[in-house]
Parts: C-alpha cells; sequence; structure tokens
C-alpha cells in the first residue's frame, strides 16, 4: 500500500470543527485511511500542511468548464440576450479541439483554487473526459441538449447523443467520471422530446441535470402554456426525483421548494452567475430550511468570469442574506457545508468531508497571510476570506494535483499558451462568418 501523509496542519472535520491533526491517504484505494493526532501517523510521501488547514476539496456543482475560452467575450448583458447574440453564436463554431483546451485551462484554473470535482455541461463531451482524465479531478459529464431551432430528427438525434454519451463515460478515468443525461432546460427542450427521453434516461437508471427557473423568462412561458410553475410541469415529466439536481433554481416559490424537498431534487445555486446576467436571488435559506440539499456551482467562465469556488462561498454567503433581508441567513457553516457535502451529494461522491473511508479528495490551505489574521474562525475565514490563490497543495483520488502551487498533472504554462491561441482563433472564425 502506498500512502500519503498530509501532516502538520489544522484539519476541518466533517463536523466543522477544527483540530490539529495528520491526514493519512491510501493512494491505491483514493480513500482517506485516518485523521489522527500529530504524529501518530505515518506515510511514504509526506505534504507539508504546517500553517495551513486541510479541508475537503471543494466541489463545484455546476459549470461549463469549457467556456473559459469565452472568459470576457461577452459581459453585462441578461442571459438571453447574452446567450443568442453571443455565446451561441460562437460556439457554433468551437471545434472538438477547441473544447478540450478550454476544459484544460478551467480544470488547471479549478486544482489552483481548491476544486477537486466538478459536474458539467456541454459538448465534444468525449474531449472534456480526456482532459478530466488527465488533470487528476473527479467529475460529473454529460452532452447537453437542445431541441429549439432543430428539425425533429436533428432533435432526437441531441438528446439520444445524451443518453448515449452518458451511458459511455460513466465510469471513465478508473471511476473518476460519472455521467448525467442533460436536456438544457425546460423551455429550450420542447415537452414531446421530454416525455420521450426522460423515461428512457431513467431506465437507463441516469441522473439527470438540467437549467431550471433561472430568470423570470424560464417561467412566465411555462405557466402561459402548462398553467403550472416549471417545477410542478418538471415533476409532470418524471424530472424529479433524488437523481436529480436542477441549476440555478432562482425564482421557485413555495409549492416547488416543497415539491424539491418531497422528491430529494437537489440545487446547484450559482451565485455570481446570478448576479452578473441579473436572474436573481435564489431564495436559498428558504430551501435549505424546507429540507432541499443546495449545493454550489460557478457556472461557465463566460458568466462568472472565473472558476475560483472560494468566490463563490463567499458570493452565496452575502446574496443569501440579501435576498433573505437577514444577515443571520445563509451563515459561514452553511455555505462551507454546501461547497463541500451539499455539492458532493448532489453529484453522487462520497467527498466533501475529511474522514476515514471518504475519498481523499483535499485541499490545504495557507493560513500565513495577513488577510487571514487574526485566526479567530477558521469556518469564518472559510466563507468570507480565503481566496483561491490561498490554496498550496490540492489532492484528488489519492494523487496530488498540485504541490506548493504547481500544477503536477497539467502543464500550466502550455495550457495557458494553447488557450489563447484557441481562443483567438475561436473569435476570428465567429466573427468573420457573420
Ligand atoms: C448546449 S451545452 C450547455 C449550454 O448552456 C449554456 N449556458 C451557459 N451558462 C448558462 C446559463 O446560465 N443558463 C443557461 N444556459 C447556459 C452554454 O453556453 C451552452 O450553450
Ligand atoms: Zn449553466
Amino acid at each position: 500500500m502506498s500512502e500519503l501523509l498530509v501532516a502538520g496542519g489544522q484539519v476541518l472535520r466533517p463536523d466543522l470543527t477544527v483540530e490539529r491533526a495528520d491526514v493519512l491517504v491510501d493512494r491505491d484505494s483514493g480513500e482517506v485511511v485516518a485523521v489522527d493526532d500529530p504524529g501518530a501517523l505515518d506515510g511514504d510521501e509526506t505534504l507539508d500542511a504546517s500553517d495551513g488547514l486541510v479541508v475537503p476539496g471543494l466541489v463545484n456543482a455546476h459549470t461549463h468548464v469549457a467556456m473559459t475560452l469565452l472568459r470576457g467575450y461577452a459581459d453585462d448583458k441578461e442571459l438571453d440576450a447574452w446567450l443568442q447574440e453571443d455565446i451561441w453564436p460562437v460556439e457554433a463554431e468551437l471545434t472538438g479541439d477547441d473544447i478540450e483546451v478550454g476544459a484544460e485551462l478551467g480544470l488547471v484554473e479549478m486544482i489552483k483554487s481548491g476544486t477537486t470535482a466538478l459536474s458539467d455541461m456541454y459538448f465534444h463531451v468525449d474531449r472534456i473526459a480526456d482532459a478530466v482524465e488527465r488533470a487528476g479531478v473527479r467529475a460529473v459529464l454529460g452532452h447537453t441538449a437542445v431541441t429549439v431551432g432543430k428539425d425533429d430528427e436533428a432533435a432526437r438525434a441531441d438528446l439520444q447523443q445524451s443518453l448515449d454519451v452518458a451511458k459511455e463515460l460513466d465510469g471513465a478515468a478508473d471511476g473518476r467520471i460519472t455521467t448525467t443525461f442533460q436536456p438544457h432546460s425546460l423551455t429550450t427542450v420542447g415537452e414531446e422530446y421530454l416525455r420521450q427521453f426522460v423515461p428512457k434516461a431513467r431506465d437507463a437508471d441516469l441522473s439527470i441535470h438540467f437549467h431550471a427557473n433561472e430568470t423570470e423568462n424560464e417561467v412566465d412561458p411555462i405557466v402561459d402554456e402548462h398553467g403550472v410553475r416549471p417545477l410542478e410541469y418538471a415533476d409532470d415529466l418524471g424530472l424529479l426525483t433524488e437523481d436529480t439536481y436542477v441549476a440555478h433554481g432562482v425564482h421557485v416559490d413555495e409549492t416547488e421548494i416543497e415539491l424539491l424537498a418531497e422528491r430529494g431534487t437537489g440545487v446547484a445555486h450559482c451565485p455570481a452567475s446570478n448576479m452578473k446576467l441579473a436572474s436573481g436571488m435564489a431564495p436559498v435559506q428558504r430551501m435549505r430550511d424546507a429540507g432541499v440539499t443546495v449545493g454550489i456551482g460557478t457556472d461557465g467562465a463566460a458568466s462568472n468570469n472565473d472558476l475560483d469556488a472560494f468566490d463563490e462561498v463567499r458570493d452565496a454567503a452575502m446574496i443569501g442574506k440579501l435576498a433573505a433581508a437577514d444577515a443571520s441567513a445563509v451563515p459561514a457553516e452553511a455555505v462551507v457545508e454546501m461547497v463541500t457535502r451539499g455539492s458532493a451529494d448532489l453529484l453522487g461522491f462520497d467527498s466533501g468531508r475529511v474522514e476515514a473511508g471518504a475519498n481523499a479528495d483535499l485541499a490545504v490551505i495557507d493560513l500565513d497571510a495577513p488577510h487571514l489574521t487574526p485566526a479567530h474562525d477558521l469556518v469564518s475565514h472559510l466563507a468570507y476570506a480565503v481566496r483561491g490563490s490561498d490554496v498550496r497543495h490540492t489532492v484528488c483520488d489519492g494523487e496530488v494535483l498540485m504541490r506548493d502551487r504547481e500544477v503536477l498533472t497539467l502543464d500550466e504554462a502550455a495550457v495557458r499558451e494553447r488557450a489563447e491561441a484557441h481562443a483567438q482563433d475561436l473569435i476570428d472564425r465567429a466573427e468573420s462568418g457573420e
């Protein structure tokens, strides 16, 4: 057995207490073997956590990782205009090579900011899977299907591809990749297609992930056409189960919150994207009070504009208070729990806790910084003061992905250079075709 010892630091325990302890990791199984008193454990290799805090690797519950190539390309618009006028025309030009390069860039950014698992929605998913395999992180991947603007044959082919990709890639990268069936949203996939394909996904035992109730423009057409709220419509389609998690969940009323809680359907909350696109404020405290599992996602880098999950944690706490008009709403403990256990539960990974038997997905935060001084309360720091750039080491599945801020699995400089070239070329192609 080859063992990695993360030694000399403090550890965030599952009950969100902090204690001085060492963490022993079995690299073969990729699990935490023990968390014990300083000096009590031995490993073949040591990762220095002195002046550091060992936390579960953060889990990004909703993103479009390859959209890094579009970071800063189109800002300051609301969702529909942003997608239709800027993003979709450029995405139509994306090649598999572009997507792999964009995914690598996003994964470098995530590893450097302590994220060890993500849930992604996009296309050319085989290329994203290749990048995930090399990067060493854990991911839930899927091909996202859209039927609006397509003829019947193309619409069915897109949904079939979502099913096929989910079946093919499940368990890839030695089990670090799992998959979901992904209708893009309730307004971009027609009812007849959902009625046909959702049962197929259920028959194949696939989890489902889709955008829901992100903007009012997504709610009103459903109420007008079906006479019910979007999540009631989704429930009628068989979409709401424990094996489903929706992205955003901003404009949800009390009936829909109850429905999410009853069905065990989770929500990936994306506060920065919701603010930037002026989509609205998700009622996170109300959802949590009702018993809904809420995780945290960055959404893509074109609507955020970074993939630093620590930023997202802070945003979630801030906007959660504003939405509830209550400074005690969505407190530090809640957002730390949401980005670890909450998101991991949505994705179906036994991560998000530093404990024997759990996946060895960890980040070590360097506490030796002015903005982390004094250290009255490290959970408060995780929520409000830690930045992604404070992460010293990142470990996933027992493997060290970043040591002393050097990413070991991908060549950061080469990835950035390729991404710059592909992004430029992509925009040139898109704009020359206008
Ligand atoms: C067809 S692949 C996924 C699709 O989703 C688009 N997207 C990015 N951010 C959002 C968002 O906040 N709401 C809805 N759709 C979004 C992305 O550009 C891809 O086209
Ligand atoms: Zn999204």
